[in-house]
């Protein structure tokens, strides 16, 4: 039962706790990070990494004059809860509950609404820069960055840019030897030296304390013991690619310890110039099972009792979602064609592909968090003969827009883009829908862009996308997919498939709610109307011979797509349409309009954007309604 949390209305509370009160506060948040994961999928390993680093934080500065990033922002709940948000706290992730991210609009401490890594460096030196104009330089900036999320492009972008600030920059380095899957590179590995250092195994006290006994002055003896000593002294010293930017480098230091965090925190509080402190945590910490697991426990199913945990992990695995199906064809053309690789940007575990990195070995390749990055080298690998799959989240492919147009379209190269989660992702909220992919691809000249109705056209799209001499793009979102029974039409470019023909109305679906539109045709034809269904299948090369007759023909016309109603393939319809001088006062997109949409269950969210078989039926009953009052006023 907690004691201290419940009294914590904001960190002012927390100036008055001694140690041992701070480290009961670390058990509480602890203990209430693990009772919210016993009822629901949540980010949990990091969270309980922090604990100790954020308790510390909060204690040495004042986030209400100060400001304070969380990077990415998976691991900002203990924050939540020591600035005001306890009582809330059971709402986390649910439907107008707490958002699992940073949220400006819950609390004045979460500064950006964020869930994409590597942005904290950059944006807290804007704020440094923005208070030190303002006349506030008194102010510190503090981003809270991962070792997973580091090796961003755009961290190093901002290093480069921070000697030159005016401001107090402050950058925690969070190291927990983990990403989502155990990190990997070249920064990882620098890490793991950095960790080396004798000032964090103990040895380095003890070394300077005998170099300081060399004098300094003196004569041509003590002068070359002293150069040794600075030459030593530089070699003890970690950190050097930091220093050499300009930035200080500190640590490492242990991040679970609460006075000596506050002790270092106090020192680069009153440090000039722009600061490094390298903090060593554990993923998991405080919860042996997530410690001893944390790729599983970065956010496990609602863990009811531990013992059931694998388990549940079987049926998740044993479950049929469109990402199992991907990752299964993506295999299987690999096995196929020596040519073909695979890349993931630290997405190993979510796109469930742990068993292509063991099977395929040197054709499997995990970039880290450098999405900008993996787009640029796939094309390199096209380019070179090979066939590139990119298998990325469709929100964070956002991050490769540039090196989409200019290194693969605009070069022509065949590259595939299997990009997962596309469409709504329920929990995790605004910044993680995927929804424009569809425009972010179909704009460019030489893309193939598609969507499979259901499972097995995801595993045709995958073998037709590898034998393309084009960049291709395949969308399909977090969810199970069904197969949908008919007489299945071959893939072929650029064509529709026709599942049934009506005369009251067509249904035009691009993607995975072709299941829920095919229901819904079906609901309406017990209320007697006839409805023509089409899978869509592209959205380019746009298939306008099959379906602008269509467009011709039927009362109306009802678009159904998991995407931004903006650029989507209801847009291409209607520019399509334009184009040919075809009328098209009678279409109704359905999609996802010029909103964020918020986090909470998929198929709450789903049915609210009528998106369901249910509201597309309703849809099209008020069309047909509204059609047959036309008609009958003629
Ligand atoms: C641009 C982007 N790509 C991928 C992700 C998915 N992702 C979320 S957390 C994470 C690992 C981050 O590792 P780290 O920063 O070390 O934090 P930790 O979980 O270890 O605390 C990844 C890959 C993301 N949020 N943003
Ligand atoms: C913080 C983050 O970006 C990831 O942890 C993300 O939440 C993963 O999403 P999935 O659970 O859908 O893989
Ligand atoms: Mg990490």
């Amino acid at each position: 039962m907690a004691e201290l949390l419940p009294s914590i209305k904001s960190p002012e509370d927390l100036q008055n706790f001694n140690t041992a009160q701070l480290n009961q506060l670390a058990t509480e948040i602890r203990e209430v990070l693990c009772n919210l994961v016993a009822t629901r999928t949540a980010h949990f390993a990091s969270n309980l990494g922090v604990v100790e680093l954020c308790i510390a934080l909060h204690r040495t500065f004042d986030f209400e004059q100060d400001r304070l990033i969380w990077d990415t922002g998976h691991q900002v709940y203990p924050h939540k809860l020591v600035t005001g948000r306890y009582d809330q706290f059971n709402t986390m992730r649910t439907k107008g509950g707490l958002m699992g991210y940073p949220n400006p609009n819950e609390s004045p401490y979460d500064l950006f609404m964020t869930g994409h890594a590597g942005a904290s460096v950059s944006t807290v030196m804007g704020l440094a820069s923005g208070d030190y104009l303002a006349g506030h330089g008194d102010r510190h900036a503090v981003a809270v960055i991962g070792d997973g999320a580091f090796p961003c492009g755009m961290v190093f972008e901002a290093l480069n840019n921070a000697k030159t600030l005016k401001g107090n920059l402050i950058i925690i380095l969070n190291d927990n030897k983990m990403s989502i899957c155990p990190r990997v590179g070249g920064v990882a590995d620098y890490f793991d030296r950095l960790r080396m250092n004798p000032f964090y195994t103990g040895f380095k006290h003890e070394i300077v304390k005998a170099l300081n006994m060399v004098p300094v002055f003196g004569d041509p003896t003590e002068r070359f013991l002293a150069q040794l000593k600075e030459g030593v002294k530089a070699g003890l010293h970690g950190g050097m690619l930091f220093e050499e930017l300009g930035v200080n480098y500190i640590g490492p230091i242990d991040g679970h310890n609460i006075p000596l965090l506050r002790k270092y925190l106090e020192m680069v509080k009153s440090q000039k110039g722009p600061t490094l402190l390298h903090v060593v945590t554990e993923k998991g910490h405080g919860y042996d099972p997530a410690a001893e697991d944390p790729v599983y426990y970065h956010t496990p199913p609602a863990i009811c009792k531990p013992g059931e945990v694998k388990e549940e992990e079987t049926k998740r695995e044993g479950s049929k979602a469109y990402t199992n199906y991907a990752r299964d064809a993506i295999a299987a053309v690999m096995r196929r064609n020596e040519k073909v690789t695979v890349l993931t940007a630290a997405m190993c575990q979510g796109t469930k592909m742990e068993p292509l990195r063991e099977e395929f070995g040197e054709r499997f390749f995990d970039t880290g968090i450098c999405e900008s990055h993996t787009v640029a080298f796939a094309a390199g690998q096209a380019k070179a003969g090979l066939r590139p799959v990119v298998n990325i989240y469709s929100t964070f492919l956002q991050r490769s827009f540039d090196q989409v147009f200019q290194e693969v379209a605009l070069q022509d190269l065949p590259v595939v883009f299997t990009m997962d989660r596309a469409g709504i992702t329920a929990a995790d909220g605004p910044t993680h829908h995927g929804m424009y992919d569809v425009g972010y691809m179909r704009m460019f000249p030489n893309m193939i862009v598609m969507a499979p109705g259901d499972a097995d056209e995801l595993t045709a799209m995958v073998d037709f996308a590898v034998e393309v001499d084009h960049p291709t793009a395949i969308r399909y979102p977090k969810t199970n997919a069904e197969n949908i029974k008919r007489d299945r039409a071959p893939l072929e470019l650029g064509k529709a498939e026709v599942f049934r023909r009506g005369q009251d109305g067509a249904v035009i679906c691009y993607g995975a709610q072709l299941a829920e539109a095919n229901k819904a045709v079906e609901m309406l034809a017990k209320d007697g109307l006839d409805i023509t269904l089409v899978n869509a299948r592209f959205v380019k090369p746009f298939d306008a011979e099959t379906i602008l007759p269509i467009l011709r023909e039927s009362p109306f016309v009802v678009t159904v797509e998991e995407g931004a109603l903006l650029t989507g393939f209801g847009s291409a319809l209607l520019e399509e349409a334009a184009d040919a001088g075809v009328d098209a006062s009678h279409v109704k997109r359905l999609g996802i309009p010029d909103v964020f949409v918020q986090h909470g269950d998929r198929a709450e969210i789903l049915a609210e954007l009528q998106l369901d078989s249910l509201g597309i039926a309703t849809v099209c009953r008020e069309l047909a309604g509204v059609q047959r009052k036309v008609s009958s006023s003629h």
